[in-house]
């Protein structure tokens, strides 16, 4: 029996077109991609494309369209053996980290590519980077979300973009990618996720309750004030230096951030470096977080905290069950 893949478009480049503006997102993308693959198609997994009413460039992505695209897959999930998400790059890494959180359970493919190039240009990396997604898609052996990208597959929650413009423009910093795509398409199947059992959530989010602030030197302690202050706010993600340290000499700013904690605010501390984990306690900077209830971040990527704390505080509403469920590895997302 042959593999059966529903593609969803959400946007993003990889379908779209030229206009006076610069590239905007263009419906009928299946009739462009089929015309592309032209007589390859019929060596590909079989697959049937849907796409969102209102395509987006993905730079405006809200929480509410993680929820969309639960939906679309919930919906579709049992008539079909693996998902690919066509999706625009600039956001791609929270939405694979907030479908990982989401797709709790999950017994199958959702592989998440797009483009650098539209497939609709002559030299563009969008046909590879679909075919590829839909081979992996036909793969049962894995049973999580991923992106795949320029022959790299990753865990979709530790994926992020590293470049603006090369076609290698993701990578998983903190752990090693999943595949690799040759001329033979490589698992490393110690390292991929267990089947479950699918118990997906669909939350209304609030696309106000969570803020993510990187610390600066001299950053004002009204900053952030402002930010975690600010109406419908309840997690904070607090992008720190090196392994996790805040600017503690500043008693105006510290006070801020107890405010926020004792106020009932979510607090998580991840690092601004690309590599390695936070560890509150190293320095006594870092270790004055630990007095205040801020939750230390491991190695989480900005986007995986981001829509962890986003998802879990749908979940959730007393702050102490959030700050534990934070501290928890739900789906391969933290050491
Ligand atoms: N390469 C891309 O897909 C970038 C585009 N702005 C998007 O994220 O939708």
């Amino acid at each position: 029996m042959t593999a059966r893949v529903l593609v969803l478009y959400t946007g993003g480049t990889i379908g779209m077109v030229p206009s006076e503006q610069g590239y905007v997102p263009c419906p009928g993308f299946d009739g462009r991609l089929r015309e592309e693959l032209g007589e390859r198609a019929a060596e590909l997994p079989e697959y049937d494309l849907v796409e969102f009413d209102q395509l987006i460039d993905s730079a405006n992505l809200t929480p509410a369209h993680w929820t969309r695209i639960v939906q679309m897959l919930e919906k579709r999930w049992h008539e079909y053996d693996g998902f690919v998400v066509l999706h625009g790059t600039d956001t791609m890494a929270y939405t694979a980290s907030a479908l990982s959180f989401l797709l709790r359970g999950c017994d199958r493919p959702v592989i998440i590519t797009g483009s650098q190039i539209p497939l609709s240009q002559l030299r563009n990396d969008g046909v590879d980077n679909l075919v590829t997604a839909l081979l992996l898609a036909a793969d049962r052996r894995i049973t999580e979300v991923c992106v795949c990208f320029n022959g790299r597959l990753l865990r979709g929650n530790r994926a992020r973009k590293v470049r603006t413009s090369g076609f290698d423009a993701f990578d998983s910093p903190n752990v090693p990618w999943l595949g690799q795509v040759g001329i033979d398409i490589e698992l490393q199947e110690d390292l991929l996720l267990p089947p479950g059992t699918p118990d997906f959530l669909q939350p209304d989010f609030d696309p106000a309750a969570v803020v993510m602030l990187p610390v600066f030197p001299g950053m004002p302690a009204r900053l952030l004030e402002a930010a975690w202050n600010a109406p419908g706010v309840r997690g904070l993600v607090l992008q720190s230096y090196g392994v996790g340290n805040p600017p503690d000499a500043d008693e105006a700013w510290m006070a801020s951030l107890e405010r926020a904690c004792n106020q009932g605010v979510t607090v998580i501390n991840i690092s601004q470096c690309q590599q390695g984990a936070v560890c509150q306690g190293v320095y006594a900077t870092g270790a004055a977080l630990n007095r205040l209830g801020v939750v230390a971040g491991a190695d989480l990527t900005p986007e995986a905290a981001f829509a962890k704390l986003h998802v879990l505080l749908t979940q959730h509403r007393e702050p102490q069950a959030v700050r534990q469920a934070l501290a928890q590895v739900l789906c391969g997302e933290q050491n």
